[in-house]
């Protein structure tokens, strides 16, 4: 058995308590110990009080026994709390990140990276924050009151009664301000991560940017939103300032009722001089600690705010899950990939029918080119294929099997290959981003496939051979190389069926006549004998009409595929070539594009 995976279906976000278990229920241990720490601690400072304010004793002073204990105890739940604090941020980082990468492609086309890396970042760092102050300050003051609402009542029962009566009208007040302010905080944060989204994407197309000396237009549009962000931000400000003003002043107007009605009570003769001196230190404290937990209260709403943030895409479920679903046994899998009947608009454009009745069979073993002008959908068809989306209607079969029904991990991981228009590098070495096509290759299959790619010659040129760090997306590389390395790393899969989407398009004359060369190569070599064994299924080409060598299947028309093939065709015994495709592939294509 393997390492466990963290995307398995059972570890999702949704079940974020289970999947971080192990890391939680320590967690949980711990989340108890800060707290009590916190509690014993303030109880150390405040003990002294609870048995002096029967008196005048106005300013409570610890016992030095007590300062001891005191001393630890604050050390004890500041270490731990920092401990709990940062393992929370930790599983709340890790949750959401596997969260987010088993979303739907739909789910990136509809956010922006840097929106999504800022709920990573600043709003789990907001979180945890107010986690920790909550833990602490508002402990403690809460503890605090707590205490000293024990000895205003021990002191005088009527008036304290008459304190906590007007109490539910001041909680039910901070309420309202409360979720007031929290929308107020979400729009700002919401804000913040849109700025971050803007300066995510200049930086990452830097070069685009300089090449059309769009720098000021660009730094225009991050300080508009970055203004638009400051602004909520400071009426958030402006609403906290006033929450608490107001609090403060609800506070000292119970003071000084408290001497009004005590006032009353002594002239009564039902409490003593003594007691109402000891019913005001208290109430003070009381009035300080509430006091302390508004002041709080800001964080807390940004807190709140940015928690559900996180929360909000952590517990968010895929159409299309990662894993699950059936999968063909490799002896029995033929790689005939069919087209049904389907129909399909881009989540992001429902209104905008791309594929209208679409039916295309790609037989085994075959290669097959779709033709269209640009925006045809020949993408799509590849996109499909991938099930990044699902079908409006129809559906998409390979070898006679739904795959929906299949598992989408095993198709996308050992069934399909794909090179796209332009492919995307990781910012490390060649090596690991050739073997990302097969995680436990070995070097030598790294390099078979990468011969295979016709990149092997121009990686060893480098001094660092394949140890040669590509740059941040493998920006510094020549388009070409980068081709030739995705190409390597898709022929590594040795997937059964390959699909390259203008693989070649982006490059020169030279450049696309060494891709050609190692595709043509890479799609005749034996199967079995390492990377880029036997392809089948789809191919696509769309600047070349009339791929070298080889008998286009159809006419190609605006709006309709076009096939070719080549390719072998896999038997229990072995690989053995098929014929060439000297006649149109089975089945009929269709395809149409809606408007
Ligand atoms: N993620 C998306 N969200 C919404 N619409 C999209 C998305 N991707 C593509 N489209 C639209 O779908 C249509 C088909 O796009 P597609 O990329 O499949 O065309 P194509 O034939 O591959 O074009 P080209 O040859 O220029 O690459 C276009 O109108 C395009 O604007």
């Amino acid at each position: 058995m393997g390492p466990p995976d963290p995307l398995e279906k059972d570890r999702t976000p949704r079940t974020w308590g289970r999947m971080g278990a192990p890391i939680t229920l320590p967690n949980r241990m711990l989340r108890a110990r800060p707290p009590c720490a916190c509690s014993a601690s303030t109880a150390c400072r405040w003990a002294p009080c609870w048995g002096g304010t029967r008196g005048l004793h106005p300013v409570p002073r610890p016992e030095p026994p007590a300062r001891f204990p005191q001393g630890l105890l604050t050390f004890g739940y500041i270490a731990l709390l920092s401990r709990v604090g940062e393992q929370v941020a930790a599983s709340m980082r890790k949750a959401l990140f596997i969260s987010l990468l088993r979303q739907d492609v739909a789910f990136y086309d509809a956010n922006r990276t840097g929106q999504l890396v800022n709920r990573l970042t600043a709003d789990v760092q907001e979180f945890k924050s107010s986690f920790k102050l909550i833990i602490s300050q508002g402990l403690r003051s809460s503890t605090q009151a707590a205490g000293c609402i024990v000895s205003l009542y021990l002191l005088s029962p009527k008036l304290t009664g008459l304190l906590l009566l007007v109490m539910p009208t001041l909680v039910g007040a901070g309420a309202l301000v409360g979720s007031f302010l929290r929308s107020l905080s979400r729009r700002a944060q919401e804000q913040v991560a849109k700025a971050t989204g803007v300066a995510d994407e200049v930086l990452g197309n830097v070069r685009t940017v300089r090449a059309f000396a769009m720098e000021d237009q660009q730094a225009g549009l991050y300080c508009a939103e970055a203004e638009r962000s400051s602004q909520l931000s400071q009426r958030l400000g402006l609403g906290i300032a006033a929450f608490q003003g107001l609090s403060n002043l609800a506070l000292n107007g119970i003071v000084l009722g408290t001497i009004f009605v005590g006032g009353s009570l002594m002239a009564g003769n039902e409490l003593s001089p003594g007691d109402l001196m000891s019913f005001l230190v208290a109430s003070q404290t009381v009035q300080r600690s509430m006091a302390n937990i508004s002041i709080l209260f800001g964080q807390v709403v940004r807190g709140l705010s940015a928690g559900a943030r996180v929360l909000e895409f952590m517990t968010l479920e895929p159409k299309v899950p990662l894993r699950g679903g059936a999968s063909i046994p490799s002896h029995s899998l033929l790689g005939h990939v069919a087209f049904n009947h389907v129909s399909f608009s881009y989540p992001m454009r429902p209104g905008h029918p791309v594929l209208r009745d679409f039916s295309l069979s790609l037989p085994p073993g075959k290669t097959v080119a779709i033709v269209g002008p640009s925006g045809g959908g020949k993408s799509t068809v590849a996109a499909l294929l991938e099930r990044f989306y699902e079908p409006t209607q129809g559906s998409i079969t390979l070898d006679g099997h739904d795959i929906s029904s299949l598992d989408p991990s095993w198709l996308r991981g050992q069934v399909i290959g794909f090179i796209s228009q332009d492919p995307v590098l990781f910012g490390t070495t060649i090596m690991e981003n050739i073997r990302f096509g097969k995680p436990g290759a070995s070097d030598e299959e790294v390099y078979a496939a990468a011969r295979l790619a016709n990149a092997d010659d121009f990686i060893r040129s480098f001094p660092e051979g394949y140890g040669t760090v590509v740059g941040e997306r493998g920006t510094a590389l020549s388009g070409g190389q980068r081709q030739r390395i995705a190409i390597a790393r898709a022929l590594l899969k040795d997937p059964a069926v390959l699909v390259l989407d203008e693989a070649t398009s982006a490059l020169d004359a030279e450049s696309e006549r060494v891709v050609q060369a190692a595709l043509d190569r890479s799609l005749g070599a034996v199967h079995g004998g390492g990377p880029g064994g036997e392809r089948r299924g789809p191919g696509r080409r769309q600047r070349s009409a009339e791929p070298r060598g080889r008998r286009p299947a159809r006419g190609a028309q605006r709006g309709r595929g076009r096939g070719r093939g080549w390719g072998r065709r896999r038997t229990g015994s072995g690989p053995r070539r098929a014929a060439p495709p000297a006649a149109e592939p089975n089945g009929a294509e269709r395809p149409g594009r809606g408007r």
